[in-house]
């Protein structure tokens, strides 16, 4: 994996050290950094929530890069597909394997090629936005093309300016995030983030029993709370999607393939659960959305070799998820 010091790119053997250090002062727990870059896209131009200002939402400006099996960048994907901006902001996916390079393009792969800068790493991104950057190399990034630098490397704040910032291009206006709604998304959010979207990292990633213990019985309660909430209704706020749905989609649609096994989320499968099967099929037949999943992508991704959770590399062959 390895992470930038200074303009440095560090291999593990290296972070090692430093990344014990964190685990024994959080006894144990995996704990997850922030994302760097802050700024937003909006309409005009002028400064979002936080950050600076000077990013107006225009046709061509705007540069993605995601990883098809990272479920932060899927989020991502899936607005750029349903707010309708696939000709609006151009893409490139780096191979869905992370290497001691980090995350890197495959110039033999058309689908992994970067064909902005015909870059190598994902790093050389962040040190063009900051030749001195510190910290972790991570996708999605959200690049401006015209001030070469990075926008924005935090995923719910990426789909937040997909939602609206670009609707006068693209007049697509429906909105995932509606103001009447946004108190209960953002605390759904919060709850589902905790428990679900991290809680399956915060499972696969414990070094010690108990932090295990804690992250999987959370993270059970949980989906059992959702399977209830969505006998009475078809999506998470009541009949139509929004935001909620869409980030609780990556973490649900990896879950058999990836989590149960990779991170032994295993007290149940998703599809034990008849609602959440339900919804989860519904949300995978909107249009775009079949696009940006690849079941085999992420399987192979969650097994893949790990000195620390899957030695040998080997990638199990079931179980044959029921997306269709
Ligand atoms: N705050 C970020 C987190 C993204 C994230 O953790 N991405 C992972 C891939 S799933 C990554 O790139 N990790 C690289 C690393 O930690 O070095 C977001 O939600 O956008």
């Amino acid at each position: 994996m390895g992470r930038l010091i200074q303009g440095q790119w560090l291999t593990d053997d290296k972070l090692a050290e430093l990344e014990a250090k964190a685990y024994q002062a959080s006894g144990g727990k995996f704990e997850r950094g922030t994302a760097g870059f802050r700024n937003w896209i909006t309409a005009d131009g002028s400064a979002g929530p936080s950050g600076t200002g000077g990013f107006k939402a225009e046709a061509g400006r705007y540069h993605l890069f995601a990883a098809l099996n990272c479920p932060w960048a899927h989020r991502t994907l899936i607005y750029r597909q349903v707010k309708k901006l696939q000709a609006v902001v151009s893409l490139s996916l780096v191979a869905p394997l992370r290497t001691d390079q980090g995350w890197v393009f495959d110039r033999n792969q058309p689908r992994f090629r970067d064909e902005l800068y015909q870059l190598n790493a994902m790093y050389e991104l962040y040190l063009k936005a900051n030749p001195e950057y510190s910290g972790r190399v991570t996708v999605p990034v959200l690049w401006d093309k015209q001030q070469q630098t990075i926008v924005s490397n935090e995923s719910s704040e990426i789909i937040r300016m997909f939602n609206q910032a670009f609707n006068h291009v693209t007049g697509d206006t429906q909105d995932f995030y509606p103001q009447a709604l946004a108190q209960e998304i953002d605390e759904l959010n919060g709850y589902i983030f905790h428990h679900i979207n991290n809680g399956v990292y915060k499972a696969g990633f414990a070094r010690t029993q108990a932090a295990y213990d804690e992250a999987v019985t959370g993270l059970f309660t949980a989906l059992e709370v959702l399977e209830l909430r969505l006998a009475r209704q078809s999506y998470l706020l009541g009949e139509e999607i929004t935001e909620a749905d869409w980030r609780l989609l990556p973490t649900l649609v990896r879950f058999d393939v990836g989590y149960f096994s990779a991170f032994k989320c295993n007290l149940k499968m998703l599809r034990d659960y008849p609602n959440l099967s339900r919804y989860l099929k519904a949300l995978y037949r909107v249009p775009g959305v079949a696009q940006t999943v690849d079941l085999d992508i992420y399987r192979a991704g969650y097994h893949s070799k790990s000195p620390l959770r899957n030695p040998h590399g080997i990638v199990p062959a079931g179980p044959v998820p029921a997306l269709y």
